[in-house]
């Protein structure tokens, strides 16, 4: 009985103690700079023993971090546990930080949940030397020329798309879009990575893996305590479950698809798609493991299927609740391709309306809120700051997006802010410096081409006259609410 007591109480007081030695040895580093010099970083209140701010971040961290923003302006810091949390918003500040102080904000931030999965030897975990390599090999086969050359799949997918709402149209059925156009992001990425698509039919197993990845981000953005409270580890390991199996799951399906290539594949000809290109390092120069490869490419079915596939989910929102900005766009799309002329990467120039449309759905509803962790492996001056080694950094995409310092009403779907290029004001979807999105090109011209496709064949209308939610739900990547729609053929 006496021990039932006293050892809750004792392991408290051990994490208590070892949170505070952590934080204190996130701050000591090489740089003899005496703290005296620098301002203090401001902090949110309601610090709590061991957790630090985690408890205020369960629901909605990206909403919860702009009221933070909005407090305590573009520099702050909160505590993940033990791990210091350095939150950068607004452009200058982002750029200063990634761009002219790139070398030392460009590593990730690594979550033991992460290196469980796949041993850290994916892309998007990985650092120094190892991670550059990986990502040579990638940007090699996400070139422009290279993307061109292989348009045409993703004009074939934009093509599946269309006729699944071919039926919706004809039906007049009320319909729920998002399987359907997650579907076309997660057959683009397939089609570059693998060479495979799934088919666009009614419940087939593309509905298991699409339910699977949309979990899997929901979940993997969420800070988990165990990876910031290392004493808590132990008991949180394997937890939560479904991330572990959503995880499992995907492995499954990559696995296979990358050990059989590597039994049948003759490496003396050229690659054919982006795994060949990965198992030809693999086997031929031999620094990349093979479970690297695998992972690797995890990283783009996942990175490559949610992200996209919920900005187009909310294009269809934002043209849906306002159908003058529909009208508008479809304007310019029948003025330069008619009614049947195929869309090419080529056509942005010439529709500059709808280009605005993508940025600003980009702004109002970036994919990737958080952006992703980064690490400082040394302190940092910065802006009269001293921040400290150890810590984790953020982009804060989302506030920097809606800053109403930086935006005139910015919850408003306002193309026109990004018509002129020139006075137009940057903004940061895929993240800035040499860690930015890999899949930056491809995501563009799929988005491109499946919104020009479909709106210039058909209307989006909201069921009733209600307009449709526009909030989305954190995970790693942001995800459009619920909704149905009506479908007309133009
Ligand atoms: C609208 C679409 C997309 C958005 C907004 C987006 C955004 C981002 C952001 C913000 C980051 C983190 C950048 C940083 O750490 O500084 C990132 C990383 C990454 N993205 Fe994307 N992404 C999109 C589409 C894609 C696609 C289509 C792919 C696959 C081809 C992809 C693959 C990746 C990978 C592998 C990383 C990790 C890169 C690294 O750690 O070096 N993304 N993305």
């Amino acid at each position: 009985m006496f021990l039932l007591i006293i050892y809750p109480i004792l392991v408290i007081i051990i994490l208590f103690l070892w949170s505070q030695f952590f934080s204190k040895n996130g701050r000591s580093s090489g740089n003899k700079i005496s703290p005296m010099h620098y301002k203090t970083i401001p902090s949110p209140k309601g610090l709590v023993p061991i957790f630090g701010h985690l408890l205020q971040l369960k629901k909605n961290p990206h909403e919860k971090i702009k009221e933070w923003y909005e407090e305590h302006g573009n520099i702050f810091k909160i505590k993940f546990g033990s791990v210091d949390t350095i939150v950068l918003t607004e452009y200058p500040v982002i750029k200063e930080a990634f761009i002219e102080n790139g070398p030392a904000f460009v590593q990730r931030f690594v979550r033991r949940s992460r290196t469980d999965l796949n041993k850290g030897v994916n892309l998007a975990n990985s650092n120094g030397e190892y991670w550059k390599n990986l990502k040579t090999i990638l940007l090699t086969e996400m070139t422009n020329s290279k993307l061109k050359r292989l348009e045409h799949y993703i004009q074939q997918e934009a093509e599946g798309v269309s006729d699944y709402f071919a039926s919706v149209a004809k039906s007049g059925e009320i319909q729920d879009p998002a399987n359907y156009i997650k579907l076309y992001s997660m057959n683009v990425i397939l089609k570059f990575l693998f060479g495979i698509h799934y088919p666009y039919t009614v419940e087939g197993h593309s509905d298991h893996m699409l339910a699977t990845i949309r979990r899997y981000f929901r979940s993997t953005g969420q800070p988990f305590p165990g990876d910031f409270i290392p004493l808590l580890y132990p008991f949180t390991k394997d937890k939560p479950k479904e991330y572990f199996q959503d995880y499992a799951t995907i492995r499954e399906f990559v696995s296979e698809i990358a050990k059989t290539r590597l039994d049948t594949m003759d490496m003396t000809l050229e690659p054919n798609n982006i795994l060949d290109s990965l198992l030809i390092q693999h086997k031929k120069v031999g620094d990349i493991p093979l479970y690297g490869v695998i992972a690797t490419c995890i990283d783009l079915v996942l990175a490559g299927s949610d992200t996209t596939g919920n900005s187009l989910l909310f294009i269809i929102i934002a043209l849906c609740n306002n159908p003058e900005i529909q009208e508008t766009l479809y304007e310019e799309l029948v003025a330069t391709f008619g009614v049947d002329q195929q869309v090419s990467y080529s056509d942005k120039s010439k529709t500059p309306y709808l280009c605005a449309i993508i940025k600003e759905a980009y702004r109002r509803f970036p994919a990737a809120p958080l952006s992703v962790p980064h690490y400082l492996d040394r302190d940092v001056e910065f802006r009269g700051y001293l921040l400290p080694k150890g810590s984790q950094v953020f982009q804060n995409v989302y506030s920097t997006h809606l800053s109403e310092k930086e935006w005139d009403r910015p919850m408003e779907f306002k193309p026109e802010r990004f018509l002129e290029q020139q006075t137009s004001k940057p903004i940061i979807p895929f993240g800035l410096g040499s860690r930015s999105c890999v899949g930056m090109n491809l995501a563009e011209n799929e988005i491109y081409i499946l919104a020009a496709t479909l709106f210039r064949k058909y209307k989006f209308m909201r069921p009733t006259s209600e307009k449709l939610s526009e909030d989305g739900i954190f995970g790693l990547a942001l995800q459009s609410p619920d909704f149905k729609i009506k479908v007309e053929q133009r």
